[in-house]
């Protein structure tokens, strides 16, 4: 079996790559990091080493890697054989992989009649989606149909931190032992594709709200407020008290709403709450806040980690959530000049003045009640 997959990075190599090879297929790895792609080609293995006492090991090969920009013929011939194709891209890239997708579907519409399953693998909602509607805009009228009745694009939810790497081996990395990856079942086309680890579900919107506004509105939480607070890891955040307080309250109001928009169990979800916060002070993981807090831009989005709970905390409560508020504006003063998003951010900041800054970002209108929430606690 071949899997296509884009993204050689962390999550690629340390979750998605690992899964993928434990199930048996080969996987060509496509990237834009010629460094990487030399580095797969050359070793056909990289290790993937858990974050924990014992430190075990998983050795994964049968693998291959191509270069995005330059070998774009070979990653079509791929893509018209592959039997998955995922991607672990970031949210902003998926735009920009969608044309050698289409080209690669094309080539295979031709002869391949057989379902293909795309997976997008992205902390967003709805990324899979996202990437079928940029694909689909550069199918050809005489492929359409084909493409609509063969090829599908469930959403997914993926859970494993992964920090950045300073192994000395390039390929190799470091991951936490959970994870979780979520994939919705109801558009699939033909079979389910056989990836150990990958649970399916009919509809994925809990799932996927359920993680996103708890694992990484607690790690966004932790990230931006630890930040302010002068800390450059996750772990030394979370072991102060003042940042630890803010990300359980945080996590308190996000899992007021979940509880209350998806009727989950109130205990069972404040288990879940209570080990995520403990992946966080993982002592075998160092994570700064600067990977977890990048592109503030986004996180600051409308239906990401921080906005989509806190505005509908105050829909469904009539009420201010004080931790999501002082984490939003921690957010907006956030500062990384090594940081795209970051400094975009600050510019805006500079220019036009907080309001009209989290206004732009967030999409909230002017009078509601989160804005002034957030610039009182700035001021
Ligand atoms: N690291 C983590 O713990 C987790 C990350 N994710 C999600 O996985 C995605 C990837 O994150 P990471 O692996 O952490 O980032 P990363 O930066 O380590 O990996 C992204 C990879 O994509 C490659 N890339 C960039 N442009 C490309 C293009 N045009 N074509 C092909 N490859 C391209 C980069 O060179 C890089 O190797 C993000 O959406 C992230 O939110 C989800 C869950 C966990
Ligand atoms: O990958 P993003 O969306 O930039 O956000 C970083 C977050 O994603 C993760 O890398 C994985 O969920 C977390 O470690 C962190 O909360």
């Amino acid at each position: 079996m071949l899997a296509v997959h884009f993204g050689a990075g962390n999550i690629g190599r340390g979750f998605i790559g690992s899964l993928l090879y434990q199930s048996g297929y080969h996987t060509a790895f496509v990237d834009v990091n010629q460094t990487v792609i030399d580095a797969i080609n050359q070793k056909k293995k990289y290790k993937v080493v858990l974050a924990a006492e014992e430190k075990a090991e998983q050795i994964v090969e049968n693998i291959s890697g191509y270069n995005s920009s330059t070998q774009r013929e070979e990653i079509i011939q791929q893509i018209a054989k592959a039997d998955i194709v995922t991607t672990a891209v970031g949210p902003s890239i998926l735009p920009m992989i969608a044309e050698t997708l289409a080209a690669g579907l094309t080539e295979r519409l031709k002869e391949n009649k057989q379902p293909l399953v795309v997976i997008a693998c992205e902390n967003m909602i709805g990324g899979s989606s996202l990437l079928k509607e940029k694909v689909a805009e550069k199918i050809g009228s005489s492929d359409k149909e084909a493409f609509l009745a063969l090829i599908s694009f469930p959403n997914a939810a993926v859970d494993r931190i992964v920090p950045n790497q300073t192994n000395r081996e390039l390929l190799t990395v470091s991951v936490e032992p959970y994870f979780e990856w979520v994939v919705e079942e109801k558009d699939i086309k033909g079979e389910k594709p056989p990836v150990e680890g990958v649970t399916y579900v009919p509809d994925l919107l809990p799932f996927i709200e359920r993680k996103l506004f708890t694992v990484n509105t607690g790690h966004a939480v932790c990230a931006y407020v630890g930040k302010a607070l002068g800390y450059d890891t996750i772990k030394e955040a979370i072991d102060e008290q003042e940042v630890a307080s803010i990300v359980a309250g945080a996590l308190r109001e996000s899992g007021k709403v979940l509880i209350e928009l998806y009727q989950f169990n109130k205990e069972e979800h404040l288990a879940y709450i209570d080990k995520i916060v403990t992946r966080f002070s993982n002592p075998y993981i160092s994570d700064e806040v600067t990977r977890v807090g990048r592109g503030p831009i986004r996180k600051l989005g409308p239906n990401d980690r921080l906005i989509r709970p806190a505005s509908l905390y105050v829909e469904l409560f009539n009420e201010t959530p004080r931790s999501l508020v002082k984490a939003i504006a921690a957010t907006l003063v956030y500062q990384n000049e090594a940081d795209e998003e970051a400094v975009l951010l600050q510019q805006k900041v500079a220019e036009q003045g907080y309001q009209a800054t989290l206004e732009e970002v967030s999409g909230l209108a002017a009078n509601h009640p989160l804005v002034k929430a957030v610039l009182d606690q700035i001021n």
